[in-house]
């Protein structure tokens, strides 16, 4: 079985993730993080991407500059395109070969379902909403955003209801963290009742 969290940045799709872990004993898996590991010097992605942004996306040692890498394409749409263009794709085979891997409950998350090509792969896809003013303050407070970046981030990603059209299970995320693990319990037998799993 596969579930997809997905959400905007700072909704607390993390947080869901790791309820899931503790609680289902699940694999988790992030496509942020499967993309950062791609993009290490070595890694499947990093020659493309170092080759298309050039030599000033790269630290002394070699490994690409994060910073400096969002800075462009958070700014630019046709380079987010490009960033996603030579990443997906591989992005996507590797958390297929994980799922398949893996014999029990895979969460997969990302913040780009439609990019991602999210549906394809999971069995339910579950959005984590919250307000957009709680996740900005919360990114703010806990990551060390500024508002412009929260702002910036936020406008690259899809509309509330893209992610609701795409998914099949709305989380509420904006109160205690106790409500949001009981929506997660319910929304889990929910789906194990219904498709017999
Ligand atoms: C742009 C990069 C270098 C910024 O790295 P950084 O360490 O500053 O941030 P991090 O990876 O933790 O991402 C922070 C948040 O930004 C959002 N985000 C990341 N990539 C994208 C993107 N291509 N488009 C829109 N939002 C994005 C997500 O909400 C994510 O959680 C990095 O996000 C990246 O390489 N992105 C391209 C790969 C990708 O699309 N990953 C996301 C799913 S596959
Ligand atoms: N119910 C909650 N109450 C208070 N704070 C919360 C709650 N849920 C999440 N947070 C906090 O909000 C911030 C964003 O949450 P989280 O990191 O889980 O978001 P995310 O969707 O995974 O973000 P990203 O898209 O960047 O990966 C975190 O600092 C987290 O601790």
């Amino acid at each position: 079985m596969v579930i997809g969290v997905t959400g905007g940045v700072g909704s607390g799709k993390s947080t869901v993730l790791n309820f899931l872990r503790d609680g289902y004993r699940a694999q988790i898996i992030e496509e942020d993080q499967v993309a950062r590991e791609l993009m290490e010097p070595g890694g499947a992605c990093y020659q493309a991407v170092t080759e298309a942004f050039g030599p000033e996306i790269l630290a002394e040692d070699g490994q690409i500059n994060r910073k400096e890498l969002a800075a462009l394409v958070f700014s630019d749409e046709a380079k987010r395109k490009q960033l996603n263009s030579l990443t997906h794709p591989l992005v996507e085979r590797e958390v297929r070969r994980r799922i398949a891997a893996y014999d029990g409950l895979s969460v997969v998350e990302t913040a780009l379902p439609r990019e991602a090509g999210l549906r394809c792969f999971c069995d339910t896809v579950w959005y984590v909403h919250v307000s957009d003013e709680i996740r900005i303050a919360r990114l703010m407070q806990d990551r060390g955003y500024s508002r412009e970046k929260c702002l910036q981030v936020m406008a690259s990603q899809l509309s509330e209801e893209e992610f609701r059209s795409l998914s099949d299970v709305v989380i509420e995320n904006g109160g205690a963290r106790e409500e949001t693990h009981q929506q997660i319990r319910d929304s889990y037998n929910i789906f194990l009742k219904q498709n017999r799993f």
